[in-house]
């Protein structure tokens, strides 16, 4: 198994991370426990950018914070130049108490609310993504009563079918998201919004779906925008100058996983752009985009504690963990898969094949199938890798555990980002419904 970023074997035979033993890191902050690479999510985001400065493009690459939506999180995205993709009230707070810049954020969402449409353009976001006429009509009437202009993107569905998990793909005519390019919808949509003087389109979004492995995709997207854009030029004579196409670029989560590098990605669709832009005499846009999981997804690493084992003669070994499926929702869901080790014996020979259950009660509840691992007991930690995207950003409380604590790792340092909840946390929203029960 190859490591991810700075994660190697020290001379104890332990994992490290960020050049600090992840034993240390479990007896510090006990398990389960959330750790990052800062450096990996750096590397990753700047490899993103150079890419497109190399080609002398103006673009803006939007971190996804729906990924792993944090203070620390959303304060490292700042550092590293990154604009900012939230969607809802509650990311866009948390880009607001780590000090975000606010003409970097882009709002998106289905169903925003009223109150949250206020809330973005009282902060002055950068840009509003709409996705349905039914928000275009609050946010003409919102911007009307303050008068005030905005900036938009119309988010479209180009009608792309993108290999990928059912439930993660987005850019198909089926879906929850956006106004469909082919019928009409996208038409009447933009006409609304030139006949608006509170409204400044500036261009196109879509988002075809996540944990995307070709360019194909993004290809197909960026040639259906450019015959709708052809055509808006000629009719309604809308010059558009972003577009965006969203996220979704793959990254390996096992060996079965075979992602191409972010700056690959970049540089084919860059190339599309201009194609199309030079083939329909359009002026070249701003390109942006919108990763999430190729930001943070290979940094995060969850170290659980091993616990209890179950043998089921001929069948298969149980091995359960501290965590589980409120932790790391994605196997369940997804039936996503995860490769694991020993984190304080990476040298030990696997010695046989267990697959590793959550502690919640539910038999779904696992977190990885036939795992070939040295024989383990409760003295061993596992670390799951691969976590950092969509797995504490979906954590929950199911059976009243508390979301485990996060700890970036940098130059040999620990920093606690995120603190470990606790069983007070779990009953602080609660209120009685009757006076204290006598026994
Ligand atoms: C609109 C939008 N942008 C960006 C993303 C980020 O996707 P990913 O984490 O796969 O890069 C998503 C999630 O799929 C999304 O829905
Ligand atoms: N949460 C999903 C991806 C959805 C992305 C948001 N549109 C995952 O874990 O893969």
């Amino acid at each position: 198994m190859e490591f991810h970023g700075t994660a190697k074997v020290n001379r104890l035979g332990h994992l490290e991370i960020g050049g600090v033993d992840t034993i240390e890191l479990a007896e510090k902050y006990g398990t389960p426990l959330y750790v990052y690479d800062v450096a990996l999510i750096r590397e990753r985001a700047r490899a993103f950018k150079r890419t497109f400065d190399n080609a002398g493009i103006t673009a803006q690459v939007a971190y996804a914070s729906k990924a792993f939506s944090t203070v620390a999180m959303v304060q490292l995205a700042a550092e590293e130049n990154l604009s900012l993709d939230v969607v809802s009230g509650g990311e866009l707070y948390t880009a607001l108490a780590a000090g975000f810049p606010t003409e970097r954020i882009h709002f998106h969402g289905n169903n925003k609310s009223r109150e949250e449409l206020v809330m973005a353009i009282e902060n002055n976001v950068g840009c509003i993504v709409v996705d349905n006429f039914y928000e275009l009509d609050m946010l003409k009437d919102i911007c009307k009563e303050k008068n005030t202009v905005i900036k938009v993107l119309l988010r479209v569905t180009p009608g792309i079918e993108a290999h990928t998990h059912d439930y993660i793909l987005t850019g198909q005519e089926d879906s929850k998201f956006g106004f469909d390019l082919q019928n009409g919808q996208a038409d009447e949509a933009m006409k609304l919004c030139l006949d608006d003087k509170n409204i400044d389109v500036l261009g196109l979004h879509c988002h075809i779906g996540s944990q995307i492995f070709e360019t194909t995709g993004f290809i197909l997207a960026a040639q259906k925008i450019f015959e709708k854009l052809h055509q808006w030029k000629k009719d309604l004579s809308f010059d558009s100058t972003v577009l965006n196409l969203g996220g979704g670029f793959g990254i390996r989560y096992t060996d079965e996983d075979d992602p191409i590098p972010a700056a690959q990605y970049v540089e084919e669709i860059i190339a599309e752009v201009k194609k199309q832009a030079s083939h329909y005499s359009m002026n070249m846009p701003e390109i942006w985009i919108e990763p999430g999981r190729s930001l943070v997804g290979d940094a995060g690493t969850t170290l659980y504690r091993i616990g209890s084992r179950k043998d089921v003669p001929n069948i298969r070994q149980y091995v359960a963990v501290d965590g589980g499926m409120s932790d790391n929702i994605r196997p369940a869901l997804y039936q996503a898969k995860y490769e694991a080790i020993l984190a304080n014996r990476v040298m030990d020979k696997p010695e046989e094949t267990v697959s590793i259950a959550g502690k919640c009660c539910e038999s779904g509840d696992m977190l990885i199938w036939d795992l070939p691992l040295p024989r383990s007991g409760d003295q061993d930690l596992l670390a799951v890798f691969c976590t950092g995207a969509y797995g504490y950003s979906m954590a929950n409380n199911y059976n009243r555990l508390p979301r485990p604590a996060v700890v970036f790792l940098e130059n040999s340092k620990d920093t606690l980002v995120v603190r470990r909840e606790t069983f007070e946390d779990m009953v602080k929203l609660d209120l009685p419904f009757k006076e204290k029960v006598k026994n």
